[in-house]
């Protein structure tokens, strides 16, 4: 049973708000001169540090001040929260290798998530200079020293004649997420790290996102909504991801992303991540 009954905020007014927090936590982690202060390992291997844990708290803060009443799960904090029918599903920086080496591919993201599916979401990647955002529309805008400025609607592209483009992780490769982009015949591999990847199919910038490889809640959720309300097709296995599953530890199954529905047929994803 869900733990709470809030009644759902405006998707495009939230999304306006989640641009401009995701925007002023982007700014802090672009600003942090020793990015590599308090780093250590999580139980998944993976790197986190202090900057994650202050970029945390910047956007709990601004969460709580515009929705005291809806509960937040956060990667740094995740244990911590019972998940409800709505609540916010925040990655403070996701691509914390990248943050820490320097590509510039990190994210800070945010979903609200109601009844199992994102409502409404922002995406900021501070080193590209951009936020993107989706209630019910995908847009994306520049983050200047106010805030986020040029909005202009985000949208995908029809898959080119002369061969996809497909993302893929800078780090997290593996032989199932392989199989698909060969089923898909894949012109052109681009590397990129964290929900960019979402947001550059998003923009039609790219044609496909594949990882069947493990990724959690908050990694995806945001890029869910903005890919799908650009025109994307998000899909696991069995259908669109859901969100809220604290009894499998957030987890996320394989997913994909794809631009141009076209590309559907071919998708041949694994039930279960190897
Ligand atoms: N073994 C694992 N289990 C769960 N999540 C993993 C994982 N290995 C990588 N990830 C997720 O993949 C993200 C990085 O993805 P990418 O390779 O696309 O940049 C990480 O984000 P964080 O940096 O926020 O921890 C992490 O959440
Ligand atoms: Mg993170």
């Amino acid at each position: 049973m869900w733990m709470n009954a809030n009644p759902r905020p405006d998707p495009d007014e939230t999304a306006r708000r989640l641009g401009a927090i995701a925007a002023e936590a982007g700014r802090f982690l672009a600003s942090v001169a020793d990015r590599g202060g308090g780093r250590r390992l999580k139980e998944d291997g993976s790197p986190t540090t202090a900057a994650d844990l202050e970029s945390e708290r910047l956007i709990l803060a601004r969460l709580r001040e515009a929705w005291p009443a809806i509960p937040v799960v956060a990667e740094e904090s995740a244990g911590s929260t019972a998940c409800a029918e709505l609540f916010f599903l925040v990655d403070p920086l996701d691509g914390t290798r990248d943050y820490l080496t320097g590509s510039g591919e990190y994210s800070v993201n945010i979903a609200l998530v109601a009844g199992a599916r994102p409502i409404a979401a922002a995406i900021a990647v501070p080193e590209a200079g951009r936020v993107w955002t989706a209630g019910t529309a995908a847009t994306v805008g520049r983050i200047s020293a106010e805030g986020v400025e040029d909005w202009v609607p985000a949208s995908v592209r029809r898959a080119p004649e002369d061969g996809l483009v497909a993302l893929v992780s800078r780090r997290h490769g593996d032989a199932a997420t392989e199989a698909c982009l060969s089923a898909l015949q894949v012109a052109e591999r681009r590397v990129a790290s964290s929900a960019y990847k979402f947001c550059l199919v998003a923009s039609g910038e790219a044609d496909l996102y594949v990882r069947c490889g493990a990724t959690m809640e908050w990694d995806t959720a945001a890029g869910d909504h903005i890919a799908t309300m650009a025109g994307a097709t998000v899909t696991g296995p069995a259908g669109p991801l859901t969100y809220g599953h604290a009894e499998r530890g957030y987890r996320n199954g394989p997913f994909a992303v794809l631009g141009d529905a076209a590309l559907a047929p071919r998708l041949k994803l694994p039930e279960t991540c190897p």
